[in-house]
């Protein structure tokens, strides 16, 4: 009996320490009861130095209070538990060779907590055993990154970096909702740089690029960080200013104006100016949807052209004034 209880005892550490995880085992004072060869390959201590001592004594890198609150835990429920890298990338602070990178990163770690019962049947000791998940986790970050940067490029327009009209339109559409069931209004301001065909004709589509990007540029300058900002089409932009009314509005729109009209785009030796026409419309209750909104902030850019360009126009006062011709 005593040399096959031997046998199975030589078999079991000959697997324990030719398996490609990590295998701690202490008792309820956190002395170390095994420490298997990965342990000693990747801690660089050799479990001659370990054994028999506590485990936060020998390594002080260790998240000790949470790690001493699993392994409690443990104990106390008699019961496995799980902790993934994506709770806590790593609890050893162990590096591991990268053939990719061809240099050491920190190895991403899953860890399992496995009670272990003495011959009495009592919990006595637990097992921590530790998995490098270093390639999945690298994989799953890069495919986050990737993703992140997707969705990006996916609501953004290429040239000016605003958002483009697809993903602008679902913010406006989002916003009506909430104007509609809060009734507080947020104002929308449409506008569209002036005689902009005669940029392009005169100094090339690659001048006149340059002359939406600066406008874009002077936008992103004087917007506040909540207002959404979009580039609708070729030379027109929409702007939501969320829980401001027309009035307030103005002081943006004015101010937009005249930081355009100030703006230089310089071209070889010749330096271009522009000026822009908006049309606002503060969101109110008759509105049906999000499109009519845009229409009728459309329509007051319209009455801005029409006009003479390079002013605003707000919708309510276009409804004023229609009454009084009426
Ligand atoms: N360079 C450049 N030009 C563009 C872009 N998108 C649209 N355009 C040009 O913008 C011009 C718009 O012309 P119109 O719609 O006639 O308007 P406008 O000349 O600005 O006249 P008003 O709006 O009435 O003041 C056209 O010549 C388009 O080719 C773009 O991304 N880059």
């Amino acid at each position: 009996m005593n040399e096959i209880t031997l046998a199975d005892f030589h078999l079991t550490m000959q697997v324990m320490d030719n398996i490609d995880v990590g295998v701690v085992i202490i008792d309820k004072h956190y002395n170390v009861m095994a420490w298997n060869t990965f342990m000693q390959a990747y801690s660089g201590i050799s479990s001659d130095d370990i054994m028999g001592r506590n485990l936060f004594d020998v390594l002080d890198d260790l998240p000790e209070e949470w790690l001493k609150n699993k392994i409690e835990s443990t104990f106390k429920l008699g019961m496995r538990s799980f902790t993934s890298w994506e709770d806590r990338p790593s609890i050893f602070n162990f590096s591991n060779f990268s053939p990719i990178s061809g240099g050491s990163e920190l190895m991403y770690q899953n860890l399992i907590l496995t009670p272990l019962k003495s011959l009495h049947g009592d919990f006595s000791h637990v097992c921590l055993s530790v998995t490098d998940v270093s390639d999945i986790a690298k994989n799953k970050t890069h495919l986050r990154e990737s993703n992140k940067q997707l969705t990006h490029l996916s609501m953004t327009d290429r040239l000016t970096q605003l958002y483009n009209r697809g993903h602008w339109e679902t913010c406006l559409a989002e916003e009506f909702e909430r104007c509609r069931q809060t009734q507080t209004p947020s104002t929308l301001v449409m506008f569209d740089i002036d005689h902009f065909k005669k940029v392009n004709d005169t100094f090339g589509h690659v001048a006149g690029d340059g002359v939406i990007r600066i406008v874009s540029n002077v936008l992103r300058r004087t917007k506040r960080q909540s207002d959404i900002a979009g580039r609708y089409g070729g030379e027109e932009f929409g702007v939501i200013l969320p829980y401001t009314s027309s009035d307030m509005g103005q002081y943006f729109t004015e101010r937009l104006r005249q930081r355009i009209e100030q703006a230089r785009v310089n071209v070889d030796v010749r330096s271009i100016n522009v000026t822009i026409s908006l049309g606002v419309c503060e969101w109110y209750p008759e509105l049906r949807n999000y499109e009519q909104w845009l229409e009728h902030a459309d329509k007051a850019l319209y009455i801005s052209k029409q006009s003479g360009r390079n002013q605003s126009t707000v919708f309510e006062a276009l409804v004023e004034q229609e009454k009084d011709t009426a």
